[in-house]
């Protein structure tokens, strides 16, 4: 459904633009029908910069992203852009940015009906909002005519989610979506992504938080300076990780049963590894991702890694 072939994203920066940071370098993955995909990374990785390219706000120095077999990079024109938006959608980080001050949540839906539905009757409409609230666990009397200053974060993550469903989308591109909320209303959102999952829909799911990825995701994709180093299904990529950047991430999430030393000890103790693909006489730093078992590929690494 969605595909990645080798997106970089090079920002210019500096005095006058004349330095080049690369965000994102050579990206490939995928995401399916049904599948909830999460690209993990520490603050700076690159992953957002992915998300944004998906959702084209910001378009890549190279490489190509399809969607359902179309470029992207192609899709220009009102009626093109509106068609992808129909299918494709972001919910971020800070719900209160993403809504207007002075809209009330019935006003936020009614601007997707006068834009996608316009030839909806009023009842059809009002059952169709009630069901995308149903989906997301809102009750209407509690949201409807509400300003976002008057709702939960919780509240408004799920009215974007909601205003999302309205599109018939098949894509959500959700951008550290639980970070701002409280446990209780995390499990909340992360069991309504399973939902959404079950109901067919791919799901991108970023998030530096190792722990929602595990929970989440049929595929983990570890990013790190912009550039993939490991990928695979997610059970084997957090019980077997490869790549020495994912052990030290893994092994960086605090464990109630153990102390960071403990942690850090047993890290050490399990050695270094050599890099699979330098083991399989690859030139370090010039060969490709590894294929270590079905799905799950190990970018090259060296000793410093
Ligand atoms: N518009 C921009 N202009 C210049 N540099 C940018 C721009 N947007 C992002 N960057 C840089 O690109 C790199 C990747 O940023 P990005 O926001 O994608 O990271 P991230 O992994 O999502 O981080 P976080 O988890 O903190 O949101 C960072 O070094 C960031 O400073």
């Amino acid at each position: 459904m969605l595909d990645l072939r080798q997106v970089t994203k090079t920002y210019r920066v500096g005095a006058f633009g004349g330095e080049r940071l690369h965000a994102v370098r050579g990206v490939d993955l995928a995401v399916a029908p049904g599948e909830v995909v999460s690209l993990i990374g520490e603050s700076g990785s690159g992953k957002s910069t992915i998300g944004k390219m998906v959702l084209r706000l910001i378009a890549p120095s190279a490489g190509a992203i399809t969607f359902e077999g179309r470029d992207v990079a192609a899709v220009r024109g009102h009626r093109a852009t509106k068609e992808y938006y129909r299918r494709v959608q972001g919910v971020f980080q800070d719900p209160f940015s993403c809504f207007n001050p002075v809209f009330t949540a019935d006003r936020v839906f009614g601007l997707i009906r006068a834009e996608y539905h316009r030839s909806a009757s009023a009842a059809a409409w009002r059952a169709r909002v009630e069901e995308a609230l149903a989906t997301v666990r809102l009750d209407p009397a509690q949201v409807m005519g509400k300003y976002p200053h008057q709702l939960s974060g919780g509240q408004l993550q799920r009215l974007l989610i909601a205003r999302a469903l309205l599109l018939d989308i098949r894509m959500l591109v959700a951008d550290e979506i639980i970070s701002m909320l409280d446990a209780s209303t995390r499990i909340d959102v992360l069991n309504l992504l399973g939902d959404l999952k079950a109901r067919g829909l791919g799901i991108l799911f970023i998030t530096h938080d190792l722990s929602l990825g595990n929970y989440i995701s049929d595929t983990a994709v570890i990013l790190r300076r912009g550039r993939v180093v490991e990928k695979g299904p997610t059970g084997e990529v957090f019980a077997a990780p490869a790549h020495p950047y994912t052990r030290r991430l893994l092994s960086s999430v605090p464990q109630l049963h153990t102390t960071w030393e403990q942690a850090d000890a047993a890290l050490r103790a399990g050695g270094e590894r050599a890099c699979p693909g330098c083991a399989r006489g690859g030139q370090p730093g010039a060969h490709g991702p590894v294929e270590l078992a079905p799905g799950h590929h190990v970018g090259c690494f060296t000793a410093q890694d």
